[in-house]
């Protein structure tokens, strides 16, 4: 497909969230970064300096000398953002991005309830990018989000389910990467060789955010799906990669073979060919007894497929199963840098 190339920046550039965006874009076909921001303490400074470069990788030679600004629109001379702030300064600094005309496409969770603002992910709902056109700024700008890291691997793994049989229950036990509390994130003396039964708000946003999503897009309002979810959220001490043991009540009586037959004839609505951060694989299921493990299938689909395995028959549901995804890939700069292909794509962002 033929774009024009956008000049992008980066709010939150030097956080875990921000890092991968800048891993991810290196090589993008659409997209470059030209401007990046970050707090007092990073801006002023060469990114190199900024930021404590947490990949094995190294840092894109593109970036390393730009200059990290502060979050003030007038500083970033770019076509649209993508925000990793901190939620303490988010709904601040993108409602300020908004006003001053930049498309905000957005990983933290200040705008996702918001019923004007699509919580996008676009194999799953892509129609609702519209809702930008409710929005009103005084601007051009808009605001799209991307869900929380968890609520993502849980919807993906649920849309072909709601397709083909309707979910009525969710019950959903996360066991979430230490990458998911940002850096430095959790001390090591409560990480390691340990689990913490607790992470603030997490259970809530799984209640609320996957009817959003899921739901339908009327007469420019979204009505909620008709499900209920509930959630237990815990952090383990595994560096990348969400976990969820999911288990599932549908409107009718479902066993494993009808849900693996479902999970595995899924295909996304789009393909690399249609934006190029769609992975070969939107689910991959897996028949290993002991498979998706973080350690060694997180990287699937470059971190952007969720794998799924341990499809079972469940006494207190119809079936349950497993499904693990990238928190910091699928889970955030990925599925934002995948909403904003989207939105190009589709003439929401003008280079
Ligand atoms: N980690 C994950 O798996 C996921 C994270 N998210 C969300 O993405 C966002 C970023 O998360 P993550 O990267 O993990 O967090 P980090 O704590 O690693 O990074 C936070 C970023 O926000 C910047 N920041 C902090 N305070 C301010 C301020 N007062 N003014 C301007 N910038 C500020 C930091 O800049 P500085 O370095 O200068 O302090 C840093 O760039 C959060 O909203 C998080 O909830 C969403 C999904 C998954
Ligand atoms: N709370 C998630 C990461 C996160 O930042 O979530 P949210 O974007 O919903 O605030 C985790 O700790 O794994």
């Amino acid at each position: 497909m033929s774009m024009p190339s956008f000049n992008v920046g980066i709010l939150g550039a030097t956080g875990a969230v921000g890092q991968t965006f800048i891993r991810l874009l290196e090589d993008h076909p659409w997209f470059t970064v030209t401007a990046l921001a970050a707090s007092e303490r990073s801006a002023g400074k060469p990114y190199r300096e900024a930021a404590n470069w947490l990949s094995g990788k190294r840092m894109p030679d593109a970036v390393a000398e730009l200059e990290v600004t502060t979050t003030e629109p007038s500083e970033m001379d770019c076509d649209f953002v993508f925000s990793g702030l901190s939620s303490s300064v988010a709904g601040d600094v993108e409602k300020a991005f908004a006003e001053a005309g930049f498309p905000v496409i957005s990983n933290a969770k200040n705008y996702r309830m918001q019923e004007d603002v699509p919580l996008l992910i676009p194999e799953v709902n892509a129609d609702h990018a519209r809702l930008v056109e409710n929005q009103d700024w005084g601007s051009d700008g808009f605001i799209v989000t991307n869900p929380n890291c968890s609520t993502v691997g849980l919807v993906c793994a649920l849309r072909p389910l709601v397709d083909a049989f309707g979910v009525e229950k969710v019950q959903v036990t996360m066991l979430q990467a230490l990458s998911g509390a940002g850096y430095p994130g959790v001390s090591s003396l409560d990480a390691l060789g340990n689990v913490i039964p607790y992470i603030g708000g997490e259970e809530d946003k799984l209640a609320t955010e996957p009817r959003k999503i899921l739901g339908q897009l009327e007469n420019g309002e979204i009505r909620p799906a008709d499900m209920v979810v509930s959630a237990q959220c815990n952090r383990v001490p595994v560096r990348q990669g969400h976990l969820a043991c999911i288990s599932v009540a549908c409107t009718e009586p479902v066993n494993v073979t009808d849900v693996t037959d479902a999970l595995e004839s899924y295909r996304s609505p789009l393909t690399s060919e249609d934006l190029p951060s769609v992975p070969d694989a939107f689910l991959r299921v897996m028949d290993e007894v002991d498979a998706p493990q973080p350690l060694r299938h997180v990287k699937n689909g470059n971190g952007m497929t969720v794998s799924i395995g341990r499809i079972q028959e469940c006494p207190v549901n119809h079936v349950k199963f497993v499904a693990l995804s990238h928190n910091t890939i699928r889970g955030a700069a990925g599925g934002a840098v995948l909403n904003a292909e989207l939105l190009a794509r589709d003439g929401y962002l003008s280079a």
